[in-house]
């Protein structure tokens, strides 16, 4: 698999190896028309608790990812990896150290044909993944894009995520950034819990992330798939 496995996501659910999801849900989640299931969390994510949600994900033909946010649960067997690195941290842990650490231990055992490195520029301070890094969330749409061009002009990053984790994020600002970008993919994933919200951030995003909906309300949940599809219809029909 080449390392642009992601290239025509459009739509993607996150679920989280350390939260219960039954298998009726799980079948409407995997057979909902969404481009693929991406793996992750920011906390409680094992080995074994990866390995669980995989193997159920895999009865189905959906492509699945993983999201690193722990190094020793390099679990064997998705069709892609990414790596997350957090931009706007002090903490040079969240941005390359717990990185470097992990390739000078396991560099030479990687399947590096499947890997993708993802910057993350995490937005809403009250996110469990922004108190875990250390993120300075408050930015202002000048520093924002700042950040997005470090990442895309001078570093090449092939993917770019603006984070909002749990709460829906300033739709001008995504276009800002986006408009900014000249290479990266961008994923846009935060507080989508309608299909109004979905169709929104798909006007600016190459892939919207739909997560925590999915454990509260999974009907809304799977109402974004269509938002999503729809409103990318009606961007082509406009240009
Ligand atoms: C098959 C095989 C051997 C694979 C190899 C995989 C492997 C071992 C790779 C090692 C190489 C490497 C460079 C690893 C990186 C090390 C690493 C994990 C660094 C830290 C990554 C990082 C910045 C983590 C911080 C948290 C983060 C950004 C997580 C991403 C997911 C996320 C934000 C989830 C949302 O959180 P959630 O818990 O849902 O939040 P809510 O509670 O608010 O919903
Ligand atoms: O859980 P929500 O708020 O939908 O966010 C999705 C994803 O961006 C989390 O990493
Ligand atoms: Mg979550």
């Amino acid at each position: 698999m080449l390392p642009s496995f992601y290239s025509g996501w459009k739509h993607v659910f996150k679920l989280d190896p350390d939260r219960d999801i039954d298998d009726e849900a799980l079948d409407a989640i995997c057979t909902s028309g969404t481009d693929a299931i991406l793996v992750g969390g920011s906390s409680g994510v094992t080995f074994d608790n990866t390995v669980d949600l995989m193997s159920r994900i895999r009865r189905y033909e959906v492509p699945c990812a993983f999201e690193l946010s722990d190094a020793s649960c390099g679990v064997p067997g998705f069709d892609g990896y990414f790596i997350p690195s957090v931009l706007n941290t002090k903490r040079s842990e969240w941005l390359i150290g717990r990185h470097v650490e992990a390739l000078r231990d396991f560099g030479h055992l990687l399947p590096w044909d499947s890997i993708v490195g993802e910057a993350y520029l995490v937005l809403n301070p009250d996110s469990a993944v922004a108190r875990l890094t250390g993120a300075e969330a408050n930015l202002s749409e000048s520093e924002a894009i700042a950040y997005s061009q470090v990442a895309d002009r001078l570093w090449n990053v092939p993917v770019l995520y603006v984070e909002y984790s749990g709460t829906f994020g300033d739709m001008g600002l995504l276009k800002g950034i986006k408009s900014n970008l000249k290479r990266a993919h961008l994923f846009y994933g935060g507080g989508i819990n309608s299909a109004e919200r979905a169709a929104q951030a798909a006007a600016h995003a190459d892939t919207v992330v739909v997560g925590n909906i999915i454990y509260e309300n999974l009907d809304a949940a799977l109402a974004t798939v269509s938002a999503v599809n729809h409103s990318i219809k009606e961007q082509e029909h406009v240009f």
